[in-house]
């Protein structure tokens, strides 16, 4: 029977220059999007160091969200030999912590754009970069530098869902138009991971745990970017609650 009481869900937080001092940083469309449209409770979570305390977080939670974020995951997680600036290594410690604790616990994952790249490095994946390529990319998945924050959020293009994933029993859409605002991509797919979602260039957009108590649900795009005006990141976001429902009551 699925529980009644409303999931707690950790949001990672990023390390930031605030006022002159380190914060520990979320953007509130993440939290919102969880407080109004997965009927949960958003719990934000400060920058562990350690396995046990990534055990002892996730003991008082039903799930985790890794967020977007501006800053890239340093590249020698994935074995790269270069990288490109900001980076934000407490970030990266802490949500490749946070992934193998929730793993080892069997509770849910879920990961937006940033996020869904620390899932594919964490499980052993890779991550290519658009600017690296010798020709521009046939298809920009980022806007212009010189946009605008609403321009930034307004640069998408669609994407194929792959039948029979979690992401088409979600949508139930075969081709959704997604927002972009991102330059790196999945190379290797981490271990376990099954695409539920590719851009017309072939790049991953969407990825899911194969069957197993461990549910893993990320995406590219920014489903919390006004979701209100798109039935399919509405669905995201109840989905969240109802996967870590799910879970809890197991
Ligand atoms: N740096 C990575 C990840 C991009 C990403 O998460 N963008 C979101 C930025 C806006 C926000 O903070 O939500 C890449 O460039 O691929």
């Amino acid at each position: 029977m699925p529980s009644t009481r409303k999931p707690v869900i950790g949001v990672i937080s990023c390390t930031r220059t605030v006022e002159g001092e380190d914060a520990y940083i979320v953007k509130t469309r993440y939290v919102d999007a969880l407080a109004k449209h997965a009927d949960a409770v958003p719990l934000i979570c400060p920058a562990i160091t350690t396995r046990d305390d990534a055990d002892a977080m996730l003991a008082r939670l039903d799930a985790i969200l890794l967020t977007g974020s501006n800053s890239n995951i340093e590249p020698h997680h994935y074995g790269a030999a270069s990288g490109r600036a900001p980076y934000d290594p407490g970030r990266d410690t802490m949500s490749a912590l946070l992934i193998k604790a929730a793993v080892a616990a069997g509770k849910p994952v879920f990961g937006i754009c940033r996020g869904l790249q620390e899932i594919n490095v964490a499980l052993g994946g890779t991550l290519v970069d658009q600017r690296d390529g010798a020709e521009p990319p046939e298809l920009p998945h980022h806007a212009p530098d010189d946009a605008s924050l609403e321009q930034m959020f307004g640069h998408s293009h669609p994407i194929d869902v792959v039948a029979d994933t979690p992401l088409a029993a979600i949508t139930d859409e075969p081709t959704l138009t997604i927002n972009s605002v991102h330059f790196q991509t999945i190379g290797a797919l981490g271990a376990g991971l099954v695409v539920n979602a590719r851009a017309k260039d072939g790049v991953v957009e969407a990825v899911s745990s194969v069957e197993g108590p461990t549910k893993i649900l990320a995406v590219q795009w920014h489903p919390e970017w006004q979701p209100e005006t798109r039935f399919h990141d509405l669905a995201f976001w109840q989905a969240l609650g109802e996967i870590t429902r799910d879970a809890t009551a197991r």
